[in-house]
């Protein structure tokens, strides 16, 4: 089994390709996802953000107030890199507990859909390859506006809290330009996920190679043992 790392910038299109993928039958891990699992009330970082961040991020239910949590972040990098120094840690332990399960299902590829994947680099080495959901600026800005019901400078904030996506098209082996409509994507996803496919899968040659150095080795032994008796 291997891993696929999928990232993108805001709105640029990932749960949109996720979908596609999940189709096929892939298996996929999304971090976002995950993120609002590790902060509902019965979680240890629930505490943590209350304690850091305030009673007023949160809603009449005592869930967190994710608009409010998130244009508090979106305007402070200090705060942005408070939130995450409580949450990334979490997400990457339970997203090594989904892959653990996935490998034992016997998946070929499991693909992690992880938004901040090029900003942190701490998952980057684990990864096969990397693909990059793309979609030029003015379809990030329009969709993302639209989507969230924000203002132009608060959805330019939220780009901007993220490394350029002409910066990470360079870090990334595969690129998904969703600039288009539904189509094309999902075309792209197609010849993709066909590619993968056909990848080698070096952590099963090498598990391969071991049982047969190990057989061969034995084999040798025995008939070595087998010789000297019968010389003596
Ligand atoms: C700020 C929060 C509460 C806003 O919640 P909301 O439901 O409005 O957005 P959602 O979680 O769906 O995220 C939407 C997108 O925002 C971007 N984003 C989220 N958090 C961050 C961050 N810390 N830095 C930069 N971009 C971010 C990502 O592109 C993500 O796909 C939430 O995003 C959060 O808890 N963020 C911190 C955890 C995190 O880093 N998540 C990204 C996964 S690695
Ligand atoms: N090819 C497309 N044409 C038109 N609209 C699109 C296209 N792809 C995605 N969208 C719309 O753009 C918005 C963002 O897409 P999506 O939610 O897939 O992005 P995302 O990268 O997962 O976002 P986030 O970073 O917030 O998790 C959604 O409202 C979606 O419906």
């Amino acid at each position: 089994m291997f891993l696929v790392g999928l990232t993108g910038g805001i709105a640029s299109g990932k749960s949109t390709v996720v979908t596609v993928f999940q189709e096929l039958g892939c298996a996929v891990i999304d971090a976002d996802v995950i993120a609002r699992q590790v902060v509902q009330p019965n979680e240890p970082a629930y505490q943590l953000i209350v304690q850091k961040f305030g009673n007023e991020i949160l809603l009449e239910n005592d869930e967190i107030n994710r608009e409010k949590l998130g244009s508090i972040i979106f305007s402070s990098s200090e705060k942005r890199q408070l939130l995450n120094s409580i949450i990334h840690p979490r997400i990457q332990k339970a997203m090594l507990k989904q892959i653990m399960k996935y490998f034992v299902l016997g998946y070929r590829y499991v693909i992690l859909d992880i938004p901040l994947l090029f900003e942190t680099n701490k998952l980057k080495r684990f990864m096969k390859h990397t693909v990059l959901v793309y979609c030029d600026p003015q379809s990030q800005l329009s969709r993302l506006m639209r989507r969230n019901g924000l203002s132009k400078a608060e959805a330019e904030a939220r780009i901007l809290s993220q490394l350029p996506l002409d910066e990470k098209r360079r870090l990334a082996d595969h690129v998904i330009d969703n600039s288009g409509d539904w189509e094309s994507t999902r075309l792209q996803v197609l010849k993709l996920h066909a590619k993968l496919e056909e990848s080698l899968d070096f952590l099963l040659l090498r598990l391969a190679a071991v049982t047969t150095l190990t057989v061969v080795g034995g084999l040798l032994c025995f008939f070595l043992r087998q010789s000297l008796r019968s010389f003596f």
